[in-house]
């Protein structure tokens, strides 16, 4: 449940305004393991320029797999509320809150570092993620036998097998980027996707649940889910259950809606590949609004580096005598410096050059 204490509901009011619905182009993983590849990559490319933002569809992940995912997941926020607060220390749970920095919005979450040895509870919103080696600590402690434990193994399962779709998609956007495959340190290709896949990777896994819009809201006809927000890492995976809401807010600035699709997923593109393509691909900013009589429910997986690992503009794409845009930082540099701000803060611009 979502409870606002007074003076709350004015905060996350937003006018009744339904934006045109966006022109999201769709990227087959399936076709690109044949000779419509470079195709694939080429489109793969065109959208993270124009939107930072598009659909993935034959990707293989198990559609049973997503939906007894979802299953266990509505099953959970369908439960007592005290019973979900109780698995605040193993499931990450939380509501309303959004960041650490007053930030609230119409939702409740789980919020799950993902490490080798499963997912386990990110602290707090304010946290964001818990470093990978201290995450795999705390994980030793936490019991499968909790009641979490059913919920945990799929929601790890899902986790494995949409790291492996971004893993995918990763390489194929090296490609299209005319970043070189190859062997060991030759291997540039494969070196972005690794960015995610790795050990110490700072992946997380966050589900969404918007309830319905409350009837007390009557004079608010839309109320903010999730706050205007780019997302920090490399890149997110979205999906959703049938349930309209997310937003995505095009070049020029207007906001247009992302019309659901239970089969496929969404691809993000986050504040750090904005960084490492020198400003080519496109942070794309998003919100989600809650203006439905039906909940929504979401999974995010969001790929981040490691914490040590140095960003900057890659070499390959500054071009003949380009200059870099970014200085050079650690991600755990550019997660710090994101705690101090309000979600919808522009927080690259501190690392401009
Ligand atoms: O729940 C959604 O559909 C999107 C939420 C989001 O943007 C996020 O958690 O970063
Ligand atoms: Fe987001």
């Amino acid at each position: 449940m979502v409870v606002l204490a007074k003076g709350e509901l004015e905060q996350i009011a937003l006018p009744a305004a339904q934006p045109a619905a966006a022109d999201v182009r769709s990227v087959d993983l399936s076709a690109a393991a044949g000779p419509a590849r470079s195709a694939a990559a080429r489109a793969l490319v065109a959208a993270c320029e124009e939107h930072g933002f598009f659909r993935v569809t034959g990707h293989g992940v198990p559609a049973e797999l997503v939906r007894a995912a979802e299953a266990a997941a509505s099953g959970f926020f369908a439960r007592p509320q005290g019973e979900k607060d109780e698995e605040a220390p193993t499931l990450g749970y939380g509501s309303k809150r959004v960041g650490g920095n007053g930030d609230i919005g119409w939702v409740e979450y789980l919020l799950l570092g993902v490490t080798p040895a499963g997912a386990v509870p990110v602290a707090s919103a304010s946290s964001s993620t818990l470093p990978c080696a201290a995450a795999a600590a705390s994980s030793s402690s936490a019991s499968s036998s909790t009641p979490a434990g059913p919920l945990r193994d799929l929601l790890d399962e899902y986790t494995e097998a949409v790291r492996r779709m971004a893993c995918a998609v990763l390489e194929l956007m090296a490609e299209g980027l005319g970043l070189a495959g190859g062997e060991g340190e030759d291997d540039e290709v494969g070196a972005l996707a690794r960015l995610v896949t790795r050990a110490d990777s700072d992946c997380v896994l966050r589900v969404n649940h918007y309830p319905p819009r409350p009837p007390a809201a009557a004079g608010a006809p839309s109320l903010t889910g999730f706050g205007e927000h780019t997302d920090p890492q490399i890149i997110s995976v979205l999906r959703s259950n049938g349930t309209s809401g997310l937003e995505i807010a095009l070049r020029g600035g207007a906001w247009a809606s992302v019309p659901p699709d239970g089969d496929a997923f969404f691809v993000n593109v986050g504040d750090t590949l904005q960084v490492l393509t020198n400003g080519r691909f496109r942070s794309v900013r998003h919100r989600v609004v809650v203006n439905s009589e039906r909940s929504r429910l979401s999974l995010i997986f969001f790929g981040g580096p490691p914490l040590g690992e140095r960003l900057a503009p890659l070499p390959q794409l500054l071009g003949d005598g380009g200059r870099s845009r970014y200085r050079e930082f650690t991600w755990a540099e550019f997660k710090n410096s994101g705690r101090r701000t309000r979600l919808a803060e522009d927080r690259l611009s501190r690392f401009e050059n």
